[in-house]
């Protein structure tokens, strides 16, 4: 597990990192949100030894982290690393050869990941050759050529059409299953909410909230219920203790204070009709995102 505790950052009389602890657990995903400027890839740089921190410090599995162990990070620079008139597998080839594998190995598996991460083009063709969404596949395809055991990657999913978006979150994932932290920071939260199992977020330097995605949603839960059902549901505004906040024909948004109450309307409701939906309302990552960093 790759712990930041207590990091403090400043530049010039700017303090952009205020007390910043997280934990980055093994084979789970943690994504880190926050708006631009917030401070993600600075909290990154110092993770990844770029960058020192004036306060405080990260450890792994309870030590302070080690070069060996930094120079195996499979790290995606926000401002990318490859040699746009360099021949893709060749940098790859390169990059795994630097981490000390044979040509050969880091030859097959960096065709092995453009294969998986779906790039359009030839691995022989030069990085400016390709499309924006291409060469990001290669950038991904740089940072895990290694095997790294942790990775570091610093909006990884930006300009990436669905597909490709879905072929790196499989290749994500098998990173993640061999036991290895993986953090990658977005501004796509529809995404994070979709891809992450852990949350951080970040505003003006300050950890907001952090803990288990679904965790965090269930914080979300408003308590109030959703009923769509084919019989009129009128009928729900005379049930005592239930407060109906909306309702149009058979749909009806109301609160209750426990779920047993909530499902007695549910039963209510199949005594009269079907049913086509009943749930919770639970805000969405995007609204319970907007009230923390606020
Ligand atoms: N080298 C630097 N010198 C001065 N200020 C810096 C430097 N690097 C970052 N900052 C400032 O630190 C703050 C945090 O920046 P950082 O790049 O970490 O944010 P971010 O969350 O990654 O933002 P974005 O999503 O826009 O990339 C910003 O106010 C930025 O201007």
């Amino acid at each position: 597990m790759i712990s930041v505790r207590n990091v403090h950052r400043f530049f010039g009389d700017k303090h952009v990192l205020k007390d910043v602890s997280f934990d980055i657990r093994p084979g789970l995903m943690t994504g880190f949100v926050g708006g631009n400027g917030a401070g993600k890839t600075t909290t990154m740089r110092i993770i990844l030894g770029v960058l020192a921190a004036n306060e405080g410090k990260v450890l792994v599995d309870g030590h302070p982290i080690s070069k060996d162990y930094r120079a195996n990070i499979g790290y995606m620079p926000e401002e990318r690393g490859l040699y746009p008139k360099m021949k893709v597998i060749d940098q790859l080839v390169y990059l795994g050869q630097l981490h000390g594998m044979t040509a050969a190995d880091a030859r097959q598996r960096s065709l092995e990941l453009l294969e998986r991460l779906g790039l359009v083009g030839k691995p022989t063709d030069t990085l400016e050759s390709l499309s924006l969404g291409n060469q990001q596949r290669a950038q991904i395809a740089a940072a895990l050529v290694h095997r790294p055991a942790a990775l570091i990657l610093d909006e990884p999913f930006s300009g990436l059409d669905p597909t490709a978006v879905d072929a790196t979150v499989a290749v994500l994932r098998d990173v993640a299953a061999t036991g290895a932290p993986v953090l990658f920071s977005s501004h796509q939260l529809d995404l994070v909410e979709r891809l992450c199992d852990e949350l951080v977020i970040i505003s003006d330097g300050v950890i907001r909230a952090n803990g288990t995605r679904d965790a965090l949603l269930a914080a979300g839960n408003t308590g109030e219920w959703e009923l769509v059902s084919s019989a009129d549901a009128g009928w729900v505004r005379g049930v005592a203790g239930i407060q109906v906040r909306d309702f149009d024909g058979g749909y009806v948004r109301f609160a209750s204070p426990t779920e047993r109450e909530a499902n007695d309307i549910l039963a209510g409701a199949l005594s009269r009709g079907t049913v086509k939906s009943f749930g919770p309302v639970q805000r969405s990552l995007h609204e319970i995102y907007k009230e923390v960093t606020q």
